[in-house]
């Protein structure tokens, strides 16, 4: 099921990123508040288990998190969005999958995975800014389906209807939260209207 997380913070930020004179340095910045903010949003619900700790002065019975959080960047332009999400989730593990989309054919080529142990009983959560074809997306969820894991949420910036459409075809369970959803992809497999390409905007390889 698609979520959109309309948020002022969020909204603001992503503005910033779309504009066409943003740096690097502020691109990156905002890229790395909004997965924290998003993250933030989108772990409400998980579960807690109580247990019973002691302060400086009394017993208290109270509760902490009752899963591993396993975050998937899908590089590059995941990376983007791990530290802001590592610094509100202090135990979370970082799996890696590399995947680059062939400029011509739109098809993805996975060339890295690595996965902490733990991924069939964790609470996985993908992210990739931009989520165009939808190719990137299922290839990533197939290889973390393969590990064992149940529970998947992805998590992009931007999504275009034709990549939601293809995620929610190939993986109809899978919950995905975007901070916008856009018009629809040009010729070359852009979001339009997009930031453009975020793994160059991030990284600076244009
Ligand atoms: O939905 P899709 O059509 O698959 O497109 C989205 C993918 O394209 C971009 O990565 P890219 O392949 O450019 O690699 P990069 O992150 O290394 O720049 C982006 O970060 C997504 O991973
Ligand atoms: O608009 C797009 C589509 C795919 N990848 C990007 O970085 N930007
Ligand atoms: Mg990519």
């Amino acid at each position: 099921m698609l979520h959109v997380l309309k948020h002022p913070l969020i909204t603001h930020k992503l503005t910033q990123m779309r504009k066409k004179e943003t740096g690097t340095k502020d691109f990156r910045q905002n890229l790395d508040e909004i997965g924290g903010l998003m993250v933030y949003e989108i772990t409400r619900n998980l579960p807690v288990q109580p247990v019973t700790i002691e302060t400086p002065v009394a017993t208290c019975e109270t509760f902490e998190l009752k899963k591993e959080v396993i975050l998937v960047p899908i590089l590059r332009a995941g990376l983007g969005m791990v530290s802001g999400i590592c610094n509100l989730v202090p135990t979370v593990k970082v799996a890696h999958i590399g995947l680059y989309r062939d400029e011509e054919t739109l098809e993805p080529h996975p060339y890295f995975e690595k996965y902490p142990k733990q991924m069939p009983e964790a609470t996985v959560i993908i992210v990739d800014p931009m989520l165009a074809t939808g190719g990137s997306a299922n290839a990533a969820i197939d290889m973390v389906k393969r590990q064992g894991a149940k529970d998947i949420r992805l998590v992009c910036l931007v999504g275009a209807p034709e990549g939601v459409a293809a995620v929610e075809k190939q993986h109809p369970e899978i919950d995905i939260y975007l901070a916008a959803l856009d018009e629809k992809l040009n010729e070359k497999g852009y979001i339009i209207p997009g930031l453009g390409d975020a793994g160059d905007r991030i990284f600076g390889t244009k």
